[in-house]
């Protein structure tokens, strides 16, 4: 499923509008006619989903601690739609009207006089007046909001430029104040539709109506918490403007991974297939403190599919490292005694790697003192050009260290970058704020200008191409924030590219995979803080 920035929805809503000829204002009462919908799921104590709304995988969400499922039946009292001066607030106009005719007591709260609005939404306002809707303009303190049994939020949506200014901000925030269920009309106001910034103040929904598709911003933390269960409804715009828009980013699903990126996620064999059909991977990763990393990855790609995987270690420490997993291969690196990676030959490394399907690099290597981008650079040029390659953990330290990776020769084997947010800060120089500000974009840009397949990890893990288009994982959950599951996931790309998938294909499904693994994983324990990265290898 595609995500807009709200640039790419206007130019949406605007051709079709011009092009195919549906009015603004059908668009609109398709829109409104949904957002009632959704109210009336709430209204009937049910989630979106439950109420039988279109709720993509991975945008429901639990109940919060204290809501219940009946909290938000109106039981005679009005749900009150506070509208802005722009289109959504038509959007909820048209709600209001909905609603009423199906017996839901509504009023109408205006943020600014109803003479300011304007084209669609003056119509509607119009049509309420006739209907005898009940409504008032927003008094900073004079509503009564204990008399409602929930809000609709149609102030801002993609039309807004920067933080809510007056009066939006004082409403937004006493709208949240009042802890009453709230439903977003397109997405929360006060969040920012391209990058999933919130502004202060920004309404925390129960739950958003994205119309004709998602925003960005709904994709990523915290508007995808501030969003609450998304649903997605159609309102006209016809399937072959989306196609003809060429939207660069989407939501993840199983669809998406066959059909996108020719990637199976029940990850079918062939019944005449042997262990060469799915490729030998080489793991160089572990050292003398984190030799569990080196273990974790191997053993990952392993359970992802390899038919072989290879454990590359400085040969110090190949002896108490045998046997821990029967199932790996070592192979012990000459180390000059040292038992670290710094004196490994990195010619020696690619060698072997040579032999192999993929190489997977990092978790666990530990920096070394000095020169470490130097000596990344000599593995890259020994290795051979089409070998696909996963740069996990240190070896990104490493990769941060040179000031000219841009310029290296380009590989013609997939290049596959696994950072973390603090990592990619590193990577970009500039630093973790910067990059969570607009997690999409930053990942798209590195992948663009470097030639590689970023995935940048964290909460709603972002994929990008190098081609220009990039992936948001639904999976996974915040038990997964725990020491070695960046290593499982190294493990399991580096297995998905051994065994044949191009660089995006194999870090998306990879990325997935990973993510439902610790989703099950979690259901299987108490709490998921318990959750171990074993755990997941375990559930793959
Ligand atoms: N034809 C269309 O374009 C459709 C649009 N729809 C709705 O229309 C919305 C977009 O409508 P608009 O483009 O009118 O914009 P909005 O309704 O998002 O509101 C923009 C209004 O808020 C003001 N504003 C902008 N930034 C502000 C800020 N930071 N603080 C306070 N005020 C601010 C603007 O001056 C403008 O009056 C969509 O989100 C969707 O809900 C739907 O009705 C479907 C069809
Ligand atoms: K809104």
């Amino acid at each position: 499923m595609y995500a807009a920035t709200s640039e790419e929805m206007r130019r949406l809503d605007a051709r079709t509008i011009t092009e195919i000829g549906i009015p603004a204002a059908i668009l609109m009462e398709n829109a409104g006619r949904q957002l009632a919908c959704a109210v009336q799921c709430l209204d009937r104590g049910q989630s979106l989903a439950e109420g039988g709304m279109r709720v993509p995988e991975g945008f429901g969400r639990g109940r919060r601690p204290g809501e219940s499922a009946a909290d938000t039946a109106s039981c005679g009292r009005p749900w009150a739609l506070l509208v802005g001066k722009g289109n959504n607030g038509g959007d909820g106009l048209v709600a209001a009207r909905h609603l009423q005719e199906a017996g839901i007591p509504v009023c109408i709260v205006y943020a600014h006089s109803p003479d300011t609005l304007r084209g669609e939404a003056a119509l509607q306002r119009d049509i309420a007046v006739r209907l005898g809707i009940p409504w008032e303009v927003y008094e900073p303190g004079r509503l009564a909001w204990k008399g409602c049994a929930g809000l609709v939020d149609a102030l801002l949506g993609t039309g807004t430029k920067g933080a809510p200014r007056a009066p939006y901000d004082a409403l937004i925030r006493e709208a949240n104040a009042s802890g009453l269920p709230i439903v977003a009309a397109d997405l929360p106001s006060g969040l920012d539709a391209d990058t999933g910034e919130a502004y202060a103040p920004c309404i925390a929904a129960r739950a958003t109506v994205a119309f004709a598709l998602p925003q960005r911003g709904l994709l990523q933390h915290p508007g995808a918490a501030l969003a609450g269960e998304v649903a997605v409804a159609p309102i006209g715009i016809p399937g072959a403007l989306v196609e003809d828009e060429r939207i660069p980013v989407q939501a993840l699903t199983a669809e998406v991974l066959r059909q996108s990126l020719g990637a199976d996620p029940e990850h079918a064999r062939a019944s005449d297939s042997h262990k060469g059909t799915y490729g030998h991977v080489l793991a160089a990763a572990g050292s003398a403190a984190m030799s569990g990393a080196g273990l974790l990855c191997s053993t990952a790609a392993l359970r992802a599919g390899a038919g072989l995987v290879t454990w590359a270690v400085p040969e110090t420490l190949a002896p108490a490292l045998a046997g821990l997993r029967p199932e790996l291969m070592l192979a012990p690196l000459p180390d000059g005694g040292r038992g670290d990676w710094a004196q490994v030959d990195p010619v020696a490394l690619a060698e072997l790697a040579g032999q192999r399907d993929a190489l997977v690099l990092g978790p666990g290597l530990g920096r070394f003192p000095q020169g470490d981008a130097a000596w990344l650079r000599r593995l890259w040029e020994a290795l051979p050009a089409e070998l696909p390659l996963v740069l996990d953990a240190d070896a990104l330290g490493a990769l941060a260290e040179a000031d000219d990776f841009a310029q290296w020769p380009r590989r013609s084997g997939a290049v596959v970058l696994t950072p973390h947010p603090g990592e990619m800060g590193r990577l970009t120089r500039t630093g973790t704020a910067e990059v969570q500000r607009d997690r999409i974009a930053c990942a798209m840009r590195y992948a663009r200008d470097h030639a590689v397949t970023l995935v940048l990890k964290g909460a709603r893990t972002v994929i990008a191409a190098p081609g220009g288009r990039a992936y948001v994982n639904p999976t996974g959950n915040p038990g997964m924030a725990t020491g070695g599951t960046g290593d499982v996931l190294s493990g399991i790309v580096a297995a998905l590219l051994a065994g044949g998938l191009e660089g995006p294909a194999a870090a998306a499904l990879g990325v997935y995979l990973h993510g439902a693994a610790g989703d099950r994983a979690a259901a299987r324990r108490r709490t998921p803080g318990s959750l171990i990265a074993s755990d997941v290898i375990e559930a793959l």
